[in-house]
């Protein structure tokens, strides 16, 4: 059966509620890049670091470097989860199946973002990356097949 994109859909309201979590979780990693970059004194432009004691201009500092490319990876994974995710709400999947992806997704971002800053040892977060993509794929695959 077709779902529609109304909070009064159950498939449609948890979706919204996971895509706030993953998306507030990606903005939050523009905050720790900011808390980063003062507490090293680390910047990108030169004007950046005018009211710092001990300015550094680099884009090779490996701990800022480490949070950006972990935000550059949402940016990877959460943006396809969004836009996948309103595309399969719409293609009346299973709510059970669709409820659990999106907690699935959820759990995934969260952890691979804790195994990337932490750092936990290789595979885990390879293995958090792979879970998300798998199911942004499985919603890729559902959407097309309802065509
Ligand atoms: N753009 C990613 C594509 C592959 C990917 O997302 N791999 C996961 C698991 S190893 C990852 O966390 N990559 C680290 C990263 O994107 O900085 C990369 O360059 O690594």
């Amino acid at each position: 059966m077709a779902s529609s994109l109304s909070f009064e859909d159950p498939i449609f309201s948890s979706f919204a509620f996971y895509a706030t979590v993953v998306i507030l979780k990606m903005m939050v990693m523009s905050l720790l890049t900011a808390r980063v970059r003062l507490s090293k004194g680390i910047f990108a432009n030169a004007e950046d670091g005018k009211l710092h004691k001990e300015p550094k201009v680099t884009t090779t500092h490996p701990e800022v470097e480490r949070v950006r490319r972990c935000h550059q990876n949402d940016i990877e994974n959460i943006v396809p989860f969004v836009l996948l995710g309103i595309l399969y709400v719409l293609s009346g999947p299973d709510p059970w199946w669709a409820v659990l992806r999106f907690r699935v997704f959820a759990a995934s971002r969260i952890l691979h973002t804790i195994c990337y800053l932490t750092p936990i040892p290789q595979p885990s977060r390879a293995l958090m990356f792979g879970i998300g993509l798998s199911i942004n794929v499985q919603m890729a695959v559902s959407v097309l097949r309802a065509m």
